[in-house]
């Protein structure tokens, strides 16, 4: 081994921390590439070199260096996370690479090192969860910091105003006693209440000027306050109105009124979401479920939500089942016979994977469609709502390979219908599109609506997981549709939200390209959502979905798989026993080399 530094560097990091197991692991041989096995355990190299320190809830206790990762000069991720480490932080002026610091749940001390504010690479820093005191310091790496936490510390003063800290969502900081300023909503204390008066009594000349002052100092301040608060008064009625007006404007474009008031709101009937009343035809599509048009519009309606093609509400039948109207907006000048027409293509593909259209109203002023109601809800709430919160039920593996499932045989059944080709493709396949009924059994839907909506919108329809070229042509194709189900995987395996499905406001990753550099990288630690990593007997085909996913993700679409393969690939996967037992919540040393192997697998993609 060239590098002695390296190997010395990480002796010196392991002599403070008191891991008989990694006294013990740590003799042979630090890297080989070739075999991840036989190298240390939690270290991960790249050409005989060190990249990556992984080295999480292991019990580890004691002190570390400050200046132990000077000479590892390489490392992309270093993650000590759920530990009990005390002492200061180490100084990370060295390691310029660096892209993922995880130091949260332990037991750090001091203040945090300045030296992170020059890693231009860095993305992910979670400081969590420690005894870290002083102020933060001015963070501003735009574009690159998204995961910033440091909240259940003991920092204090104001949050720097920089753009990047500004821009931090306020959970990023809570728990600090005595940090304030935005984005959290604690005030910082002004200066005339901290400060306390340094000529107290002491200089009489400046006594005197300071007790003729006052009145004068009243006077004004009542002025500035009446005209600031009459200014702030014609303000915001300004406001008020301005933005009642833009309401108002961006309804009737829509051709939706109310719809934000009341897309939300419990206990109206559809009649208050309808045009036109009953001029209208309602026509069943399906053998099953029959009402009358005037039951739909009596329904109560709950708003389900605002989507691309229209908004959808839940429609409660007085006497017969609850049914998902979906409010179409933006169609092409279609004439009833052509409604009707693409409509009943869109009937036509029946499959146990695809939400069937049961009915459907046609009038001048309206067009609804309506659906069987999927009881529970959608695959991206249930991916990742209430994440990390203790009433949270894990999303386990077999559930998510049978999303994977449906939805690739749902695609498959899309594209080789070949009767009706202008169906296919999907076009707009995203998570909140995959729901689930009462038995969790997965139904894709929103397919075929792009052929009902104004050509120039339709192209802007595809909102989720566009595909490189459909990014400058505009157009989806069979092939756009299996980068889009690729992207799906993605988000399904690493549970992370992904920048373009994630709704405005959240952080969210482009995860192609952040799985296929991690990938690259041997920096995988952290592609597996940890709800299903635990699963250990499932590790294996968690790998196989990964891998099918960044089949699909290739940039050029000649290299990407036809559905039928994808389906083949993804229901050669099998499914295991879903048991609880085999999960692990505090690592055992004698385990480590197979669970490091779980967490960090060596991913060929062939
Ligand atoms: N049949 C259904 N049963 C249960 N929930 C549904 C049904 N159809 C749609 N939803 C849910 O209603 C909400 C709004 O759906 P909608 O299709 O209007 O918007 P979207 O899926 O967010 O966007 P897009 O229009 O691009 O598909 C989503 O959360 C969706 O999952």
């Amino acid at each position: 081994e060239f590098h002695g530094e390296e190997r010395q560097a990480l002796m010196d990091l392991v002599s403070g921390f008191n891991s008989s197991f990694l006294h013990h692991n740590w003799t042979k041989v630090m890297c080989l590439d070739t075999d991840p096995v036989a190298r240390w355990f939690g270290i991960k190299c790249l050409n005989g070199r060190v990249t990556g320190i992984s080295l999480e809830n292991m019990n580890l206790t004691g002190k570390i260096r400050p200046d132990v990762l000077t000479n590892i000069p390489l490392l992309v991720e270093l993650s000590l996370k759920n530990n009990s480490i005390s002492g200061p932080m180490m100084d990370f002026s060295n390691n310029p690479n660096l892209i993922r610091i995880d130091l949260s749940d332990n037991r750090f001390s001091g203040e945090i090192s300045s030296s992170l504010l020059k890693l231009d690479s860095l993305a992910f820093l979670h400081l969590q969860n420690n005894n870290l005191n002083g102020s933060i310091p001015p963070f501003d790496q735009p574009g690159r910091l998204q995961f910033f936490n440091v909240s259940y510390n003991n920092l204090s003063g104001p949050i720097p105003n920089t753009t990047l800290l500004q821009s931090m969502d306020p959970s990023a900081f809570i728990h600090n006693q005595n940090l304030c300023g935005p984005p959290t909503s604690t005030p910082c204390p002004t200066n005339s209440s901290t400060d306390p008066n340094p000529d107290n009594g002491s200089d009489p000349k400046k006594h005197s000027k300071k007790s003729k002052l006052p009145p004068i100092l009243w006077a004004v301040n009542v002025v500035v306050l009446v005209v600031l608060l009459f200014l702030f008064i014609i303000y915001f009625k300004k406001y008020r109105k301005l933005k009642k007006q833009a309401v108002e404007k961006q309804n009737a474009e829509m051709g939706t009124d109310d719809q934000n008031v009341n897309i939300e709101g419990k206990g109206k009937r559809m009649t208050g979401y309808v045009e036109g009343e009953s001029k209208g035809k309602l026509v069943f599509l399906d053998g099953g479920i029959r009402f009358e048009l005037d039951e739909l519009l009596r329904a109560s309606a709950e708003g389900l939500g605002k989507g691309n093609f229209g908004n959808c509400y839940k429609a409660m039948l007085e006497n017969g089942p609850t049914v998902v109207v979906k409010r179409l907006r933006d169609l092409k000048p279609l004439s009833s016979h052509e409604f009707m027409k693409q409509v009943g293509i869109i009937a036509e593909q029946k499959h146990p994977n695809l939400m069937p259209l049961i009915a459907y109203y046609y009038s001048k002023e309206e067009k609804l469609l309506i659906y069987k109601l999927a009881s529970n809800g959608n695959a991206y709430n249930r991916l990742h709502e209430g994440k990390g919160k203790p009433s949270r039920i894990p999303f386990r593996w077999s559930s998510r390979l049978a999303v994977a499932r449906g939805v690739a045989r749902a695609l498959q059944h899309l594209h080789s219908n070949t009767k009706s080709s202008n169906v296919a493709p999907h076009g707009n396949l995203k998570l909140s599109n995959v729901l689930l009924d009462e038995n969790d059994d997965v139904l894709v839907t929103d397919y075929g609506l792009t052929t009902l909506v104004a050509a120039p919108l339709a192209a802007q329809r595809m909102t989720a997981y566009k595909s490189p070229e459909y990014q400058s042509s505009k157009k989806v194709s069979r092939k756009s549709d299996v980068w889009s189900y690729g992207c799906l995987l993605l988000e399904l395996v690493t549970g992370r939200l992904s920048a373009d499905s994630a709704p405005a406001g959240t952080t969210a990753v482009d995860l192609c390209s952040w799985v296929h550099r991690a990938v690259r990288e041997e920096w995988t630690a952290e592609i597996f959502d940890v709800e299903i990593a635990v699963q250990r007997s499932a590790n294996h085909g968690m790998l196989k979905l990964l891998q099918i996913a960044m089949k699909c993700c290739e940039r050029s679409p000649e290299n990407r798989p036809e559905i039928n393969e994808v389906v083949r690939e993804v229901e050669s996967i099998t499914v295991v026993a879903d048991s609880e037992d085999e999960e692990f919540s505090s690592m055992d040393p004698s385990l480590t080399d197979d669970s490091m192997s779980a967490t960090s697998p060596r991913i060929h993609n062939e």
